[in-house]
């Protein structure tokens, strides 16, 4: 690949990219929505404003390439507020034709405007263009409101080869040569980004469960600056713990191992996360407003998806019973959490055993939110719910497989902390109700062919004499 500086010279938005937006606004209408990634499914897009577009390869080459911050007009979700619109981030590329392997990235062809008769794509799946991300990472560049920064601790080879990753995901990978990887951040928020702020808090604190950012994008424009990506090394032999899990399940075999040894990493990375980072004493208002958030999120969910009437009043008893435990006056202590740990996070790697990785919280959930301190068990019943979710998903349901693996991981968690989850039950409880809830969302929004598995959790945990 040859070095971005020796064959471009970046500009920021320019009348070009103007034009370019202009044209491509009826293609991104029906392009974007189908995105894997796309956050507004289920609603029109009816317009977008450009916050920002960065020419990185100028359009009169073979090869064009502009870095995009599109806002998304949506008319707002029923019974919500109306909001000022998600913003997504766009690698678009333009070229005369595209060659066959590229077809999967294809956006539309253009019909008027600077580029009229041209071709635009989804630039991620094409190596010159990513590669040209990683050249500007390794070099420090700065072009329009893009700062390309990188940890200078860490080394980062020229000529790697990219390929872009094929995994469902909320964002988008690009892996370099089997030694990097960069997320892509789709829908963008300005503000401290804990995708990138936590794994940078744990690499200070020398805590190897996760693996250290070696470079990140960001873009000045608002007050706060929006985190775009972040490269971290990638764990190459690595298999996520869904996989194995399903692996496992598939053939009739124990996980409790795993479970276990995942349990002991989780609670090292919590030690790691509590140490470096403050945390606070939820005191009785707290922990209302808590169960107060987890009662609301639940109203909004059965408006969303009404399947969850029946199971209303149980679910929300799991709520009632956190504010009955506040208003007794029993204390939490709450720290920086994962925010959305499950075993698509988890990946073992022969030699290091598990990592955690995407810090980012449930992508639906305010950056704020996600940001706060939080009692550690919510990360514990997000992964107990996975365990739940792998056996449930399996052809025969195994409840005994779940139940082993979650009694497991409980026992590996209280062997490093000395504390253990199963002796915090209204919590526990209140959030894996919390979690089932979001998740019967996500898959009615996303894959709705897998609603069933959180519904078969939903009504166990509504009937918690079930469970
Ligand atoms: N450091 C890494 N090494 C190897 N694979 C990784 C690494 N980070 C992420 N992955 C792979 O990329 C996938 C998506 O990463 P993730 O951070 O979960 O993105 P998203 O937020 O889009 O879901 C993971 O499921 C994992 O398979
Ligand atoms: O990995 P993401 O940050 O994109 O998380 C979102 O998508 C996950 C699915 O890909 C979803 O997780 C749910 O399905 C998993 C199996 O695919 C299972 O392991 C999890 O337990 C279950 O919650 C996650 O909730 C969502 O935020």
């Amino acid at each position: 690949m040859t070095p971005m500086a020796e064959t471009v010279t970046p500009s920021s938005t320019s009348g070009t990219t103007t034009e370019l937006l202009e044209s491509l606004d009826p293609l991104l209408r029906e392009w974007l929505p189908r995105q894997r990634w796309f956050a507004g499914k289920g609603r029109a897009v009816t317009g977008f404003d450009l916050v920002a577009a960065t020419e990185l390869l100028p359009s009169e080459g073979r090869l064009g390439l502009y870095h995009v911050l599109l806002r998304v007009h949506q008319p707002p979700v029923p019974g919500a507020l109306p909001q000022p619109g998600d913003c997504y981030q766009l690698l678009i590329g333009v070229r005369e034709a595209l060659p066959p392997r590229l077809a999967p990235a294809l956006i539309g062809h253009v019909v008027d405007g600077p580029l009229d008769g041209r071709t635009v794509y989804d630039a991620l799946y094409d190596p010159r263009p990513a590669e040209v991300l990683l050249e500007a990472l390794r070099t420090g560049a700065r072009v329009g409101a893009l700062s390309f920064e990188r940890d200078p601790a860490h080394e980062i080879r020229d000529q790697l080869v990219a390929r872009l990753m094929t995994a469902e995901q909320s964002n988008s990978s690009v892996v370099y040569g089997d030694t990097f990887i960069l997320k892509l951040l789709r829908r963008v928020t300005p503000g401290v980004n804990p995708d990138l702020e936590l794994p940078l808090a744990l690499a200070r604190e020398g805590c190897a469960r996760v693996p250290a950012p070696v470079a990140w994008l960001r873009a000045d424009l608002d007050t706060e600056p929006y985190v775009l990506a972040v490269l971290q090394p990638f764990m190459n032999g690595a298999s996520d713990g869904w996989e194995l899990a399903l692996r496992e399940l598939a053939k009739g075999e124990d996980f409790t191992r795993e479970a276990r040894e995942l349990g002991r990493a989780t609670a090292e990375v919590h030690t790691a996360l509590a140490r470096a980072l403050p945390t606070v004493t939820l005191g009785h208002a707290q922990l209302e407003l808590m169960a107060g958030g987890m009662t609301e999120r639940l109203t909004a969910a059965v408006q969303a998806v009404p399947a969850l009437r029946p199971y209303e009043t149980g679910l929300r008893s799991a709520f009632e019973a956190l504010a009955d435990l506040a208003r007794e006056g029993q204390t939490w202590t709450a720290q920086r959490v994962h925010g959305d740990l499950h075993l698509g996070q988890c990946l073992r790697s022969p030699g290091d055993g598990w990592s955690l990785i995407d810090f980012e919280g449930e992508p639906s959930r305010p950056l704020a939110e996600r940001r706060m301190p939080q009692p550690a068990v919510r990360d514990i019943a997000g992964m107990l719910r996975s365990f739940d979710y792998a056996a449930h998903s399996a052809k025969t349901p195994a409840p005994d497989w779940a139940h082993a693996c979650r009694a497991a991981y409980c026992t590996g968690y209280a062997e490093v902390t000395g504390r253990d989850p199963r002796t915090d039950p209204v919590m526990l409880r209140a959030y894996e109700t919390d979690k089932a809830i979001y998740e019967v969302v996500y898959e009615a929004r996303h894959r709705p062919e897998w609603l069933p598995v959180p519904m078969s959790a939903v009504r166990r945990l509504a009937t918690p004499d079930l469970s």
